[in-house]
């Protein structure tokens, strides 16, 4: 048994650890990444604008492109008439210049041609063989997007911690970028342990059950920002584990382990940590997930989680993912997520220690899921979970509770 074997810690004192930990042994990295591949990602560095937008002058509108001046008073019963001296569409500009009574017919998006400053709209006009008659008058400025207007080179157009949308990553090829520096995503290796743990169809038989925890955990680093990757299945086995462990470290930055974390399988990682690393943590003041284990082999964090899918789910969703987010550029803390809401109704938690309950949200209200850490149905109906601190042991129906959405 390994010697920190449930000297079980405190919720607050296991937080504090875990934070340095992470603290200790990772920093944020970046990597440059097509634009195209960016969707979701977070910027690593403000970025300034390199050019002007719009470039230059350019029409909103199609018609024509006069000197104001010529227009005014001009109105169905009298309007003035202008000579086409040129024709432009987007793309093409006019090397020609407008003088008094002169037009150049355009369309929306070309560059406005020297001595232009107003477009007609071509709804206001009638054009007659090389003549163009304006039917309403406008003023300067009119319809036109002057180069800059938008954004001038040197402006902030999108700061770090930004997490690329559709239309920021239009914004930035707007500016002509191909490549965008973004946080990398922590890697993460995911390993499960157990004999009764299968995968295909064919290896489920009497005593089996198929891995959960790799496929929700795997999931729910995704959310967290991080990228996971399935490396096992581990027997109940010293030898097996330690060798999965070293094969996932010279690739991860972090491992997930889950299962084998209390006393009944043997202590297994525990064992493994020793040997190779340290332990910092086995057993936490929680329920679910008391059996959590955290240890160090070299400057990369291994982390055991509980074997019960909901204790696996939960111990990662409140202890790990806020590092995990932090790493890849995501805010910390999901509060933009939080909500409250009253309790449907009574609930009892285990005086002592904090206790998780799934919960699902109906009618604005919270549900608790009452059943073991093991159940399935729990995982299938939960939209997320909440906390209750450990010196409550009842709480009241109507009572606000925060949710934490998955
Ligand atoms: N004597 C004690 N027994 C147990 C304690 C304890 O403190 N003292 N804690 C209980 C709690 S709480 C939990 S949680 C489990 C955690 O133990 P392990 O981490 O060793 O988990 P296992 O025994 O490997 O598995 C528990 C349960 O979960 C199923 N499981 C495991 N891995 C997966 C997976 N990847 N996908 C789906 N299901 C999985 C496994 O088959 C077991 O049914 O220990 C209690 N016992
Ligand atoms: O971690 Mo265990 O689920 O407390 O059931």
């Amino acid at each position: 048994m390994g010697t920190e074997f449930l000297k079980i810690k405190e919720l607050e004192e296991a937080i504090e650890i875990i934070e340095e930990l992470f603290k200790n042994s990772y920093k944020n990295q970046s990597e440059e990444i097509s634009l195209e591949e960016s969707v979701h990602r977070v910027i690593f560095n403000d970025v300034e604008a390199k050019i002007d937008f719009p470039p230059f002058n350019r029409a909103l509108k199609d018609g024509y492109a006069i000197k104001a001046e010529d227009s005014f008073k001009s109105s169905p019963q009298d309007p003035k008439s202008l000579k086409i001296i040129d024709s432009i569409e987007a793309g093409i500009y006019s090397s020609k210049t407008i003088e008094k009574g002169q037009a150049i017919e355009i369309s929306t998006g070309a560059p406005i041609p020297e001595g232009s400053d107003a477009i007609a709209m071509v709804e206001h006009t009638e054009r007659y063989g090389e003549h163009v008659n304006l039917l309403v008058g406008v003023t300067p400025n009119t319809d036109i997007a002057f180069k800059g207007s938008d954004i001038k080179k040197g402006d902030l157009i999108l700061k770090k911690g930004n997490i690329l949308s559709p239309g920021k990553i239009g914004a930035l090829k707007a500016q002509g970028l191909e490549k965008i520096e973004v946080f990398k995503k922590p890697k993460i290796g995911i390993i499960s342990t157990g004999n009764e743990l299968v995968v295909d169809k064919k290896d489920f038989k009497f005593s089996k059950i198929y891995d959960v925890n790799s496929y929700s955990l795997k999931s729910a680093i995704q959310i967290s920002g991080g990228e996971g990757e399935i490396l096992a299945i581990v027997k109940d086995n010293y030898d097996e584990l330690k060798e999965e462990i070293k094969k996932g470290l010279e690739k991860y930055d972090i491992l997930l382990s889950s299962g084998g974390t209390s006393a009944g399988r043997g202590d297994i990682l525990i064992e493994v940590l020793n040997d190779l690393g340290e332990v910092y943590i086995h057993g936490i003041s929680i329920k679910p997930g008391k059996p959590t284990i955290v240890g160090k082999i070299d400057s990369k964090l291994v982390i055991g989680l509980p074997g019960n899918p909901v204790a696996a789910l939960i111990v990662y969703s409140t202890l790990i993912s806020p590092h995990v987010r932090k790493l890849s550029g995501l805010k910390e803390s999901m509060k933009s997520k939080v909500k409250k809401f009253p309790l449907n109704s009574r609930l009892h938690s285990s005086k002592g220690r904090a206790q998780y309950f799934l919960v699902k949200i109906q009618d604005k209200k919270i549900y608790p899921i009452i059943k073991d850490s093991g159940a399935i149905t729990s995982l299938a109906i939960a939209d997320g979970y909440i906390k209750v601190p450990k010196e409550k042991e009842l709480l009241e129906e109507g009572e606000m509770l925060r949710f934490y959405e998955f």
